[in-house]
């Protein structure tokens, strides 16, 4: 018998799902027991489900699993969601209320006041508002949540710069198809094509960050007063976000300065080795014409966040370029080191 701990994922047969199923397959500490999707895959085997898009096989004992009903109260207490965010809202409620412990991608309970948008390098402490959720919601279990996935890669990269003062951002991204689901945008849409539009994303790219660059105050986070602007583009990529990010600080920084903050940050997840923190959160890349998707994004397993092109900005004061993976550190490889700080702090 496996002494790893019985996980389930919701929304597994989806884009996201499939980096799930992909990355809990090698887990040292977790395993995918339970798997749900909708009615439309529900009662058959995942292999016949999950319209599979991952270059990597499909795991043998995932493609033998039959997908399951979403209901709450079956399935291991741990879930991770991959829902659609349509559904995601009642369904990760009703999860929470029966006992489950939802760790989620959607962004249905982002910046609900007591859910922690968590990224374990930035506010591991933000878990303390798990209790809050149980006396004020009357959940039995409860709900963690990681951000957007451009927000992922724009606050790991700005949360060493708050002890330098950072006071403003501008940030335009470049970003990947996958990061719409499957089917999509549509081929005739983006094939030779930048699409200058991306519902909802700008205004998530500009208040989460402040939730997760914020500090804990008791019973809530006081936000980051960082002031971010943000524009979002899809591009012709399949997986990958760039961001072009130019800093504003409350007085004058020097290049050296940011370049020490950046080599210097390491977080709780490198400290107590948790198995999907990656051994460097940030990765400077030195050559002129890097970071670049085809490239750089899957070093490091998806889970860092490579930067590089460092230099004077005319008018905020510095200006570089961010890349992550999406569907991994963006998504599913995020959920998952926020559910192994929670097992290495005792909260599943
Ligand atoms: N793609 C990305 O880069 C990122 C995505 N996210 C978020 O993660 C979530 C999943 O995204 P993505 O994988 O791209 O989406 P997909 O559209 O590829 O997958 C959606 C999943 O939700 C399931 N689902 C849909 N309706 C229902 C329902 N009524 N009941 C139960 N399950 C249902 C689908 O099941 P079935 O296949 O059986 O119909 C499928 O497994 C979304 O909330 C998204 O916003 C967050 C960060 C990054
Ligand atoms: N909107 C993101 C992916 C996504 O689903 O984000 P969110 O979970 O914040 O809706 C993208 O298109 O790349």
């Amino acid at each position: 018998m496996s002494s790893r701990v019985a996980v389930g994922v919701l929304g597994a047969t989806g884009t996201v799902g499939q980096q799930f199923v992909r990355l809990l397959a090698g887990h040292p500490w977790f395993e995918a027991t339970w798997l749900a999707g909708s009615e439309r895959s529900e009662g058959k085997t995942y292999a016949d489900a999950a319209n599979w898009k991952l270059a990597t096989p499909m795991p043998d004992a995932a493609a033998a699993r039959v997908v399951q009903r979403p209901v709450p109260g079956n399935g291991p207490k741990l879930v991770f969601s991959a829902l659609d965010a349509n559904v995601a809202g009642d369904l990760e409620k009703a999860f929470a209320d029966a006992g489950h412990i939802v760790v989620s991608n959607a962004r249905n309970y982002r910046m609900d006041p007591l859910v922690p948008l968590l990224i374990p390098e930035i506010n591991p402490d933000h878990l303390e508002l798990l209790e809050q959720q149980k006396s004020a919601y009357g959940w039995k279990g409860g709900i963690v949540t990681n951000s957007n996935c451009s927000t992922m890669f724009l606050a790991m990269a700005l949360a060493p710069l708050r002890a330098l003062g950072l006071t403003t951002c501008n940030v335009v991204t470049l970003q990947a198809v996958s990061g719409a689901g499957y089917p999509g945008v549509p081929s005739l849409d983006i094939l030779g094509n930048v699409v200058p539009f991306i519902g909802g994303e700008e205004e998530k790219l500009e208040m989460e960050p402040q939730k997760i660059l914020g500090r804990l105050a008791g019973d809530h986070v006081e936000p980051h007063p960082v002031i971010i602007s943000a524009h979002t583009t899809r591009v012709p990529v399949i997986d990958g976000h760039s961001e072009m990010i130019s800093v504003g600080f409350a007085s004058s920084v020097t290049a050296a300065d940011i370049r020490a903050a950046f080599d210097a940050f390491s977080g709780l997840p490198q400290e107590i080795g948790l198995p999907f923190a990656p051994p460097r959160p940030l990765v400077y890349l030195e050559a002129e014409n890097r970071p670049q998707p085809r490239l750089d994004v899957e070093r490091e397993n998806g889970m860092a966040v490579f930067l590089g092109r460092l230099r004077p900005c005319p008018v905020l004061q510095h200006k570089f370029v961010a890349l992550g993976h999406n569907t991994v550190r963006g998504a599913a490889g995020a959920a998952l080191l926020n559910a192994e700080l929670m097992q290495a702090q005792g909260l599943l």
